[in-house]
């Protein structure tokens, strides 16, 4: 069933009800939700309490009278056309309205006829101002979020928020796994604020000592300490009219914490030494990969605290939870990375971009970036056959036990030898990731040995010689009480 259009709604601000009750029954003849005010205090809490589309505004009214209104309507910003209707014709008081942004300027009697084209035109140019604005809008957004690649609806969704977010001083706390972007979100929020043309402060707390910790957040003077050779502000001074950033916060000591509140709630700090509060004009964005409620709970973090930092909770995916993120951003790094370095850029193979899709991706974006990267230095003859695991995939790499078809010990996949020569290392390497895309692959189709044939892109009979090499036997067990049993 089609949806109905909504009429569109036209205030009339009127002190004659005579006016009122012709102007209602003309408007509902022309396809208008018409509604009434009888003076000026009664036209701006109608304009408060619903959406108006036009506004026909008389201008000698009790209480306010149609200039008070018309001046009102801009301080608030809003952006509907306002159409004076006077019952005196005047040239300097018609010039003052229009220079006030009022859309038109009508002397009563006025044709039905001229008020309908009036009406029309002012109506269809705000919905093109309108639509201009929400393109506007989009334009500066792609700009702020263009370093951020990648389209699937899960980084779309942290997109929007942010979008959202980003022009108010909410303090905003990014929870995601290391790497997926957080410091990138962070920039685009800053960039995006009212406060983009101020300093953006980037402190990681995971990196700064206990000690060291207050003097660097909130600064110290000459002599406070041994070594304090000098006055020095610290990072939320330094931050001042702009944005401070927070990463790793979960890594805070209990002490700073409690500081770092009182900062928040005053918006005042004090240098270590200094009797003497200085404000500070800060918007906090921190980050997080951890989960608050477990350190909450174990009282390592305030609560008092997290719930200031999550005026507004913003979630980053993991790289895993946006397939369809991975190669694009793959090929984009492929690009940059050869275009920075002035290389040229090598092709993909198939079966390695397979793999890439198919990898949990522990180290996230991050992770994918470095494999992209290495894999560009050692690719011969322009392509690249296999992916290099990087040291963070040991982690995620399956063990035997953890495996849904068994795997002897010695082919376990492993990451890359210390330092073998190129030529051994690069095949232990393909040999670790042909095993690696066997077994996942094997696991995600349950052990059928066709269907995961397929998804490899190579033939049944393929596939069974190499799990031969690699000493992969078919007995499958998928639960992992079974596994051992192998
Ligand atoms: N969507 C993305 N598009 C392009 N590059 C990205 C994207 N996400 C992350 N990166 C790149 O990955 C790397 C890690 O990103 P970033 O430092 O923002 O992650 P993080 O979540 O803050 O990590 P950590 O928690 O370890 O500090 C950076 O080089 C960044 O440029």
């Amino acid at each position: 069933m089609a949806l109905q259009k909504q009429p569109k709604t036209v205030l009339v601000a009127d002190d004659s009800s005579v006016i009122r009750t012709l102007m209602q029954h003309l408007l509902k003849k022309l396809g208008y939700r018409a509604i009434t005010a009888e003076n000026g205090t009664s036209c701006i809490r109608t304009l408060e309490e619903e959406p108006v589309d036009v506004l026909l505004l008389d201008l000698n009214m009790p209480e306010k009278d149609g200039m008070e209104v018309l001046s009102w309507v801009r301080e608030q910003g809003m952006t509907l056309p306002v159409i004076i209707i006077t019952a005196l014709e005047d040239v300097s008081q018609a010039v003052q309205c229009m220079k006030m942004g009022a859309y038109e300027y009508l002397t009563k009697p006025v044709e039905n006829e001229r008020l309908e084209i009036i009406l029309r035109n002012a109506l269809s140019e705000s919905c093109l101002k309108e639509k201009v604005a929400v393109l506007e809008k989009e334009l500066i957004a792609k700009d702020l979020f263009r370093e951020i690649r990648g389209n699937s609806p899960a980084l779309r969704r942290s997109i929007d928020q942010a979008m959202q977010v980003m022009e108010t001083d909410m303090n905003v706390l990014l929870n995601g796994e290391s790497g997926t972007g957080k410091e990138l979100f962070a920039k685009a929020i800053h960039h995006g604020s009212r406060r983009k043309g101020g300093p953006f402060v980037t402190i990681n707390c995971a990196a700064i000592s206990s000690e060291l910790a207050e003097s660097l957040l909130f600064g110290h003077t000459k002599g406070a300490f041994t070594g304090a050779t000098a006055d020095h502000a610290g990072y939320f001074e330094q931050a001042d009219g702009g944005t401070i950033f927070l990463d790793e916060i979960g890594d805070m000591s209990l002490d700073i914490q409690a500081k770092v509140l009182r900062a928040l709630q005053e918006k005042k700090i004090r240098r270590v030494g200094e009797k003497k509060e200085r404000a500070v004009d800060f918007r906090l964005v921190s980050a997080t990969h951890r989960d608050f409620s477990q350190s909450i709970t174990d009282k390592s973090f305030r609560a008092d605290l997290y719930y200031r930092l999550e005026e507004y909770p913003l979630y980053i995916p993991p790289l895993r939870e946006r397939q369809e993120d991975i190669i694009p951003l793959a090929e984009h790094f492929l690009q940059e990375f050869c275009k920075a370095n002035g290389l040229d850029t090598p092709v993909i193979a198939p079966e390695a971009l397979l793999s890439l899709q198919s990898h949990p991706w522990p180290g996230n974006v991050r992770e994918l970036q470095n494999i992209i990267r290495r894999a560009v230095l050692t690719a011969g003859e322009g392509r690249i056959a296999s992916f290099m695991p990087q040291g963070s995939q040991q982690k995620s790499t399956p063990q035997p036990s953890s495996l849904p078809i068994s795997v002897p010990a010695e082919t376990t996949p492993t990451s890359a030898p210390v330092k073998p020569e190129r030529g051994t290392e690069n095949q232990a390497i393909l040999k670790d990731i042909e095993l690696q895309a066997i077994v996942d692959t094997y696991r995600e189709c349950g052990g059928n040995q066709s269907r995961t044939a397929e998804l490899l892109g190579i033939s049944r009979s393929t596939l069974i010689r190499k799990m031969k090499r690699h000493g992969l036997t078919r007995s499958v067990s998928i639960a992992p009480a079974d596994r051992k049993s192998d």
